[in-house]
C-alpha cells in the first residue's frame, strides 16, 4: 500500500493549487473558502533517476516507478476540533494519513481572501496547531479514562501506558504537539494504536509567489524562527507558479520555465524528496528482462520485511537475498558481469536492506 501524505491548511492558502502541481488528477482550486469539501485523492510516481539508468542497462518491458498518495483536504479553521467548519470530518481525514504537509500561505495578493483578513502565516499555524491538539487532548483524555483502572491493578505495560498518556496530556495541555514528546522503541509500540493529529511528522510549505520561489521572503523567515525547535522540514514552493508548470505538455518546456523562475529543481521533485526524508523511506530496485521496478520500504528493513513488500510470501517463505549495489551494476553493465566479478553478495535475514540495493529474492512457500 502507498504512503499517504495529507494537505492542511487554513481555507483558501493554496491547497489545491499546491496538489494539482503535484499530481496528474485535478482538483478545483479557485478563489473561495471551503471550496474544497470531500478530499482529493491523488498517486504521485517518485521521480529517481536510477530507475531510469536501470532500465537502459536492462531494457525491460515494463518500467514501474513507486508512487506515494496525496490528499487534498478541505479547509481548517478555528473551532474544527468543536466542529466549526468542516470539523470533525475533516479531522477524521487527517487521521488516515501516514504524514502531514501543512501549507502556509506566505504571499501578498489583495485579490485573494484570507480568511482572518491579514497575511501572517505563524498566527495561521497557531490556529491549525491548536485545533489539532485540541482534538488529541480529547482522545488522550478519553484513553486516559480507560486504562485508569488497569495502571492500579493491571500489568505493567498498563501502568507504562498511564504515564506515556499523562505525558502526552502535559504537552498537549502547554499548547505543544505530540511529537515532542521523544518516546523509545518498545513505548512506541505500547501507543501504536493511537494515531495522534500532532503526533504524525510534518512538512511546512511556505506557499509564496513567484519572485520569492527562490530565496523566500519575510514571512518564510517569521515561519522558520516559529519551527525552529520542532525539528520539522520548511520548503518554500510557489504553488500557483509550479501548477503553471505542471500543465505544459513537454518535459522540455517544464525546464524552461523553471529556469525562467531561476529553480533548478521542480517543487514536485522538492516536496517528494522531503516527504521521504520525512517517512523515512528509502527505494531498493529489482531488474531484469521484464521489469525494472523500484520499490519503497523503512530505513533500518531486514531483508525479509523488504520482501514482504513485493509478496508476504516471500516474507513467509524467505531464503536468503542476493543484493548488488547500484554503483556495480551501473558501472559493470549487467547481472552476469557482476556475478563473475564477485560483487553479488548472498545476504540472511538479518542483512539491512540499504537504499538503492538492487535485490533478488529466494524464498520458498
Ligand atoms: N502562490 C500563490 N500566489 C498567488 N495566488 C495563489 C498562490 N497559491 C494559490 N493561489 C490562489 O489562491 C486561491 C485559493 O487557492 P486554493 O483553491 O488552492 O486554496 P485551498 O487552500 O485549496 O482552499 P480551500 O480550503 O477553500 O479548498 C486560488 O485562486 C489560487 O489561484
Ligand atoms: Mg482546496
Amino acid at each position: 500500500m502507498a504512503l499517504q501524505c495529507g494537505i492542511v491548511g487554513l481555507p483558501n492558502v493554496g491547497k489545491s493549487t499546491l496538489f494539482n502541481s503535484l499530481s496528474n488528477a485535478k482538483a478545483q482550486a479557485a478563489n473561495f473558502p471551503f471550496c474544497t469539501i470531500e478530499p482529493n485523492v491523488g498517486v504521485i510516481t517518485v521521480p529517481d533517476e536510477r530507475l531510469v539508468n536501470l532500465a537502459k542497462i536492462d531494457n525491460p518491458k515494463k518500467v514501474i516507478p513507486t508512487t506515494i498518495e496525496i490528499v487534498d483536504i478541505a479547509g481548517l479553521v478555528k473551532g474544527a476540533s468543536k466542529g466549526e467548519g468542516l470539523g470533525n470530518k475533516f479531522l477524521a481525514n487527517i487521521r488516515e494519513t501516514d504524514a502531514i504537509i501543512h501549507v502556509l500561505r506566505c504571499f501578498e495578493n489583495d485579490n485573494i481572501t484570507h480568511v482572518d483578513g491579514t497575511i501572517d502565516p505563524v498566527r495561521d499555524k497557531e490556529i491549525i496547531d491548536t485545533e489539532l491538539q485540541l482534538k488529541d487532548l480529547e482522545t488522550i483524555e478519553s484513553r486516559i479514562a480507560k486504562v485508569q483502572k488497569q495502571a492500579v491493578t493491571g500489568e505493567k505495560s498498563a501502568k507504562r501506558l498511564f504515564e506515556i498518556f499523562q505525558q502526552y496530556k502535559n504537552v498537549l495541555e502547554q499548547g505543544r504537539s505530540a511529537r515532542t514528546v521523544v518516546l523509545d522503541k518498545e513505548d512506541r509500540k505500547l501507543v501504536r494504536d493511537l494515531h495522534l493529529l500532532t503526533d504524525k511528522p510534518v512538512l511546512y510549505v511556505c506557499n509564496v509567489d513567484e519572485k520569492s520561489a527562490v530565496n523566500g521572503n519575510a514571512h518564510v523567515d517569521a515561519v522558520r524562527e516559529a519551527i525552529k525547535e520542532e525539528n520539522a522540514e520548511l520548503l518554500i514552493v510557489a504553488a500557483a507558479t509550479e501548477a503553471d508548470i505542471a500543465e505544459l505538455e513537454t518535459y522540455e518546456e517544464r525546464q524552461m520555465f523553471l529556469e525562467e523562475a531561476g529553480l533548478t529543481e521542480s517543487g514536485v521533485s522538492r516536496l517528494i524528496r522531503s516527504a521521504y526524508t520525512l517517512l523515512n523511506l528509502e527505494t531498493y530496485f529489482t531488474t531484469g528482462p521484464d521489469e525494472t521496478r523500484a520499490w519503497t520500504y523503512t530505513k533500518g528493513m531486514k531483508a525479509p520485511q523488504a520482501a514482504g513488500i513485493i509478496h508476504t510470501d516471500f516474507e513467509k517463505g524467505f531464503i536468503r537475498a542476493e543484493v548488488i549495489k547500484y554503483a556495480d551494476y551501473t558501472a559493470l553493465g549487467s547481472e552476469k558481469a557482476c556475478r563473475e566479478a564477485g560483487k553479488i553478495s548472498v545476504e540472511g535475514k538479518e542483512y539491512v536492506v540499504q537504499d538503492g540495493d538492487i535485490m533478488h529474492f529466494l524464498f520458498n512457500v
